[in-house]
């Protein structure tokens, strides 16, 4: 997939005038996984939201390859998945498997059908056992394993995660981002990790709403690095 941003800039009206959350870039991001560092308040969660239509560019346009994000929302929302830091943020039904169902009711219509795909898609993430437990009562890994899974039951060509580790211990750290580095879609992830961002094929750091170096994983992490502490 081809993820262009042509002359994208975005800016929000607030009451102490115009606030600029990201200024004019032009980027096209091809490789398949593709790594966003920076500080807080950077502009990395606008930048990933743009991707999916959720942030809306306030000059130039976004497109999924040639889809706009404005224009063709719907299907750019269906080719582009999105997991949040906060996984309780997309686990919207009462049980697990339900959860599940949800995500492949655009794809699997018959309910027995849907249901032992649900079942198996949990089976695979280690929460068979969960198929009727209550979202509410996982661990975080486990609830964050059940959205990326949700995400991925809509079958999307890119998945852009924003921090998906952030709230996570290192046990469940490793199991979320071996599943996410595991996977054949394009991935756009937002992390403080900077490990999982060197296991990316191209960085960028943003800092103050722009992309300040953009490249090389391990260059991108040094930049980063120097940037702190200078
Ligand atoms: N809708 C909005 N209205 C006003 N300010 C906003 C809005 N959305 C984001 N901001 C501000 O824009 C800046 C960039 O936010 P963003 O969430 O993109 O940063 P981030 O790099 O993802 O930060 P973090 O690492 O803390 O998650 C922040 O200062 C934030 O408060």
């Amino acid at each position: 997939m081809v993820l262009r941003l042509d002359e994208v800039s975005v800016s929000v009206t607030t009451p102490d005038g115009e606030l600029v959350l990201l200024q004019p870039m032009s980027l096209t991001l091809a490789e398949h996984r593709i790594g966003l560092i920076g500080g807080n308040g950077s502009g990395k969660s606008t930048f990933a939201r743009l991707l999916n239509g959720l942030v809306e560019p306030t000059t130039g346009h976004v497109t999924i390859d040639g889809l706009d994000t404005v224009d063709d929302g719907p299907a750019v929302r269906r080719a582009v998945g999105f997991v949040f830091t906060d996984p309780g943020a997309q686990l919207v039904m009462p049980t697990c498997l339900e959860d599940v169902a949800l995500s492949l009711r655009r794809t699997v219509k018959d309910r027995a059908a849907r249901r032992a795909e649900a079942l198996a898609i949990l089976e695979a993430i280690g929460l068979g056992d969960k198929a009727d437990t209550s979202v509410h009562a996982l661990s975080g890994g486990q609830k964050q394993m059940l959205a990326l899974a949700g995400v991925l039951a809509t079958s999307p060509r890119v998945l852009v995660a924003d921090e998906p580790t952030t709230l996570l211990d290192l046990r469940n750290t490793a199991i979320v981002a071996d599943r996410l580095f595991s996977l054949s879609q394009q991935l756009v992830l937002v992390t403080h990790d900077l490990d999982l961002a060197r296991r990316c094929d191209r960085v960028l750091v943003i800092d103050d709403a722009q992309v300040v170096f953009d490249g090389d994983p391990d260059a991108a992490v040094e930049h980063y690095r120097a940037s702190v502490l200078s």
